[in-house]
């Protein structure tokens, strides 16, 4: 899309009431619309999302009422008490199925706008991965992002990783472990921070196999020593699908998490608690059992508001 298309399809969507969201840096337009009204095509988030052009933000999402959406009324099915739907596009106007940050700052803006309050048992939210539970959490939210999923199982029990990772500013391939939150992503460890900070995220790392509908890539160093005080550390940088390098990603700290711990061992599972160190900041996850049986991940850190406005005026 040239400049001009941009501009223009910025100027078609004058008078839409906006909100402006981070968490840990990752940012989103908010829009309110509770019928589904304000639909907006592939283009006006990309328009809307361009740092020059636009408003700017790693993606957009919409608040809709589940019953107003087919994904939504699935979500209703799955979970009555999910009023609002998460219907979250990358900053390409791709969508995803899941945005931890996201689910966060959702939250946070439903809460502001007085569109709903918070639930002693948590606000349910609709996403295209199913209902996420938000809670308060010391001054931001916590969130159940669910289960997790090995994307080659055979292959990441067997050797400990899945794949070889190349990308300018790695010394030599390194190995990786795809997860899936809902979303896909590869987890690439590398041996320390210096690595990390000279790796180049501009463009999408060479992940074999790539996933037909694309990857999220973390690359990841864990502390050393992993485990103090019953708390694992890594500090954690990620190229998202649809995005680019983004100062944060919900899901990927979850994916990060996942593998760092399968790598470490009987050392990763010393952790009670693991915090996430990314450009935008620090989030927390931990591993709850749920009444399914199943384990769950737990991702927590904060949501800011930094602005609400009307476009165009
Ligand atoms: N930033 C998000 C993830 C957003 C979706 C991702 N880019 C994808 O395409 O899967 C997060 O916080 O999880």
């Amino acid at each position: 899309m040239n400049p001009q298309d941009r501009i223009d399809a910025v100027a078609a969507l004058t008078g839409l009431a906006f909100s402006k969201v981070h968490a840990t840096g990752n940012d989103f337009v908010m829009i309110s619309a509770p019928a589904g009204e304000r639909d907006v095509t592939a283009a006006q988030v990309a328009a809307l999302c361009d740092r020059h052009l636009g408003l700017g933000g790693d993606g957009l999402i919409r608040a809709i009422r589940s019953e107003s959406l087919a994904e939504g009324r699935a979500a209703l099915a799955a979970d009555p008490g999910a009023e609002w739907f998460m219907d979250y596009r990358n900053g390409d106007g791709s969508i995803a199925e899941m945005c931890g940050n996201g689910v966060r700052a959702f939250a946070h803006f439903l809460l502001l706008e007085g569109l709903a309050e918070m639930p002693a048992d948590g606000l349910r939210i609709g996403t295209r991965a199913g209902v996420k539970v938000v809670r308060r959490s010391g001054d931001g939210y916590s969130v159940d992002m669910g289960p997790w999923e090995f994307i080659h199982p055979e292959r990441a029990e067997a050797d400990a990783m899945d794949s070889l990772v190349t990308t300018a500013g790695l010394s030599v391939p390194r190995p990786s472990l795809s997860v899936s939150m809902g979303n896909p992503h590869t987890v690439v460890a590398l041996p320390d921070v210096a690595e990390l900070a000279a790796a180049d995220l501009h463009t999408l790392p060479a992940v074999e196999p790539l996933p037909p509908n694309g990857i999220n890539v973390e690359y990841v160093v864990p502390s050393e020593p992993l485990v103090v005080d019953r708390v694992a550390a890594i500090d954690m940088r990620v190229h998202e699908r649809g995005v680019g390098e983004t100062l944060s990603c919900g899901t990927g700290i979850c994916a990060a998490v996942v593998a760092v711990r399968h790598w470490a061992g009987p050392a990763g599972c010393d952790a009670a608690a693991w915090a996430v160190a990314v450009p935008g900041g620090v989030c927390g996850v931990r591993f709850v059992q749920a009444p399914d049986g199943a384990e769950h991940v737990v991702l927590s850190g904060p949501a800011v508001r930094v602005a609400t406005g009307v476009l165009g005026v």
